[in-house]
């Protein structure tokens, strides 16, 4: 039988089990598990467990939940302990591929107040949309891979492959103890992986999917200044002391101009040189400024044209600059000087660039300007965590299987993209299985991930489930 006669009747059961695909990811949802919010670590080990009795009911063996000891600083509370990674397996066939997924259960942190419509924790469907923190990234494709193996059990359509789960509860907060784990395992765990799938990226737009063979890398730092015994009065001492907020602003104001040129010397120099060939890329994919709007909700592009765009979200690198720590923020006006203030910035990497070269760049840069304040203050700049971009060749087994399953689902060939964002961990599966990495997303660019009102179509949390599921028969029909 062709996998498309295989297909048919799992499409139809992945359509009739839509009402439960939805309260899965419901339950999920609830949980806030997010990863960066100390206070909240408890809810991350919620999440972890909530999977594992979900891989438990569908029928998943050889479940763990690898403790990782202790989070690394620099951490406010030292004894704070890394959420687990949840493996798990699906079919055990020698004569079968063997296909690694990978996804996060973390979330970014997300308040009502930040503006968003609805409690940003509870799933609500709104127009075909599936509203709630986590439901594009990641919640929703980590839940599309248990779904597909619930409608492969309902449908009795056997599963194509031996399937790997590897699910982590730190991927927005760095991806800390997962390179260590993949290195442990990639001989035990994770021997006779084939190929190995990421759905946790977007469509560059709305109409067309895509495939991904590049993300950025991101290094994340934080610059604490501290000075006064405690937040003071700006009536009393203000004119007479020397402020960390204003030593802080000032040297924060000195990373990056308004137009997105890193000022930091050297950084530009490790740049990869942009090479003729590289023009037909951007030619062919579809995207132009409008897009880019709809999805940021403004006009306020620094590019206007489509070359320039998608080079500079996928081949340069950036700077943002993403808040202060310790500073006044709420509504009405506080007549404070704030004692300690940590200013929080990252810098989205991309080919050449050396990791640790930049990170001595990025320090000295800093303490340059900051000695050039004269301040009594005391000052300290680090960084929090690092990830490696990575980029690979989407012409093979891996990436023809995802093509097909796309076509066959979407009923059009996917553009070839690559990722502004960073998945830490990509380049390690890819170093130590030696296999091929590929990036199947399941949401749209106009998801709002990291956003409020981060939400994903319900038609594309549907479709996706049979695309996730579609690459895994195209994959597993190949030659092993
Ligand atoms: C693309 C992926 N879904 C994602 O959102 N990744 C995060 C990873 C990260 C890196 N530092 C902090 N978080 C991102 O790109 O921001
Ligand atoms: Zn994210
Ligand atoms: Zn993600």
């Amino acid at each position: 039988m062709s996998v498309e006669e295989t297909l048919k009747p799992l499409f139809k059961e992945i359509e009739t089990l839509k009402p439960n695909f939805i309260e899965r990811l419901k339950t999920a949802v609830s949980i806030p598990s997010v990863s960066g919010d100390e206070s909240l670590r408890p809810r991350v080990f919620e999440m972890a467990d909530f999977l594992k009795r979900e891989l438990t009911k569908l029928g998943a063996h050889d479940i763990q939940l690898r403790d990782l000891g202790i989070q690394p600083p620099p951490v406010n509370d030292p004894s704070l302990k890394l959420p687990p990674i949840v493996l798990a397996r699906y079919g055990d066939d020698s004569s079968k591929k063997t296909v690694l997924v990978y996804g996060h259960y973390d979330v970014q942190p997300a308040l009502k107040e930040d503006g968003w419509s609805t409690d940003p924790f509870t799933l609500k469907e709104i127009d075909g949309k599936l509203y709630g923190r986590g439901s594009t990234d990641d919640k929703g494709p980590v839940m599309g891979w248990l779904n597909a193996i619930e409608a492969h059990r309902q449908s009795g359509v056997e599963f194509p492959v031996n399937l790997v789960m590897c699910f982590e509860g730190m991927e927005e907060s760095g991806s800390l103890g997962l390179e260590e784990l993949i290195q442990k395992e990639a001989k035990k765990y994770f021997n006779g992986v084939d190929a190995v799938c990421i759905s946790d990226n977007y469509w560059l737009g709305t109409k067309k999917p895509v495939l991904t063979y590049g993300l950025r890398g991101c290094n994340y730092y934080q610059i604490k200044v501290q000075g006064p015994g405690a937040d003071l009065h700006s009536g009393v001492f203000g004119g007479i002391i020397h402020e960390p907020m204003t030593d802080l602003i000032s040297v924060m104001g000195k990373l990056v101009d308004s137009k997105g040129k890193i000022l930091i010397p050297g950084v530009s120099e490790m740049v990869a040189p942009v090479t003729d060939k590289e023009d037909e890329i951007y030619e062919k994919i579809e995207f132009d400024v409008d897009e880019l709007n709809s999805a940021a909700g403004s006009d306020t592009a620094i590019y206007q044209d489509k070359k320039q765009i998608l080079m500079h979200r996928w081949r340069f690198p950036s700077l943002s600059l993403h808040g202060i720590e310790g500073a006044f923020s709420g509504g009405g006006a506080k007549t404070v000087i704030p004692a300690k203030v940590t200013g929080k910035f990252s810098i989205r990497t991309v080919p050449d660039m050396d990791s640790a070269k930049l990170d001595k760049l990025v320090f000295k840069y800093i303490e340059e300007q900051f000695a050039k304040l004269k301040s009594p203050n005391t000052f300290k700049v680090e960084l929090i965590h690092d990830g490696n971009y990575w980029i690979s060749d989407p012409f093979n087994e891996n990436f023809t299987a995802a093509k097909k399953a796309t076509k066959l689902v979407w009923g059009v060939e996917p553009d070839l993209t690559r990722e502004g964002g960073s998945i830490p961990i990509t380049l390690t599966f890819q170093d130590e299985l030696h296999t091929s990495v590929l990036l199947l997303p399941m949401g749209m660019g106009d998801d709002g991930a990291h956003s409020i009102n981060e939400k994903l179509n319900t038609s594309n949390y549907v479709n996706g489930v049979k695309t996730l599921a579609s690459y895994l028969h195209y994959y597993g029909a190949g030659e092993k």
